[in-house]
């Protein structure tokens, strides 16, 4: 059975690589990420499709740009039905307003349900050395607790950030805020780009709400024994 906590990254290009994905994991996966390179390459239909199959939608398109920009974009995006809608944080409090109160007009105008912002923090593919590059000058763990709060303050309804900061949020910002993480790597996966990562199991101990699973799951052999391990490692922490 599925965990409501496990999204899955669908990080293919195209409908019927999403498809098979979705028929393959069946009932064990109710909750899925589309990102940009689906929504780039196969646009609305993509949403409508999982949808149809009754799952959950997290709409990660990453929107960042100057407030008025953003806030139209977002709105356009309400249309769809996404349960869940990120841009990033470093777009600044004004831009993070504008999304939010443009989110909440716009779904009350169109009687559908408000998706919830998600603020991108820190990527998880940073590490010190990537994230000093860029000329970042608080650690990246500051950095992220800054930006947390300050989605907060902005009317965002939580932040996507790595498992590792986790807990740090979750003791600056409360029990009822989002906390989505990708980065996740159970002990049988491959790292990849991502560096600031952490296990199923140690995600949800340190407060993550959802986490994002991708080429763990969608590249393994066996995609439905990577979700039916994953998932049981989930389960060891209780809800
Ligand atoms: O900081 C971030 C924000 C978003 N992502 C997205 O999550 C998935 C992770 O996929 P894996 O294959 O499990 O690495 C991917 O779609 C990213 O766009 C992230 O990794 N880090």
């Amino acid at each position: 059975m599925a965990d409501d906590r496990l999204i899955v990254a669908l990080d293919v290009s195209t409908m019927d690589g999403m498809k098979q994905i979705v028929s393959s994991l069946g009932d064990s996966v109710s909750f899925y990420k589309v990102g940009m390179e689906l929504f780039y390459a196969e646009g609305e239909q993509t949403v409508r499709y999982l949808q149809e199959q009754g799952k959950h939608v997290f709409l990660d398109l990453k929107l960042h740009d100057i407030p008025n920009t953003v806030a139209h974009g977002v709105s356009s995006l309400t249309k769809l039905g996404a349960n869940l809608i990120t841009l990033h944080c470093q777009g600044g409090p004004v831009m993070m307003r504008a999304a939010a109160d443009a989110v909440r007009e716009s779904s009350e105008k169109l009687g559908v349900e408000r998706p919830l912002l998600l603020g991108v923090t820190v990527l998880t593919s940073f590490d010190d050395e990537a994230w000093s590059a860029t000329g970042g000058q608080l650690p990246i763990a500051d950095q992220v607790i800054r930006l947390a709060k300050l989605a907060k303050e902005s009317g965002l309804d939580g932040v996507v950030a790595s498992p590792l900061e986790a807990k740090l949020i979750r003791e600056a910002c409360g029990p009822d805020f989002l906390i989505v993480t990708p980065g996740i790597r159970p002990s049988f996966a491959a790292t990849n780009d991502q560096k600031r990562i952490s296990t199923p199991a140690s995600a949800l101990q340190d407060g993550a709400s959802l986490l994002v699973v991708g080429r763990p799951i969608t590249q393994a052999e066996q995609p439905q024994e990577a979700v039916r391990l994953i998932i049981e490692e989930m389960e060891t922490v209780s809800k």
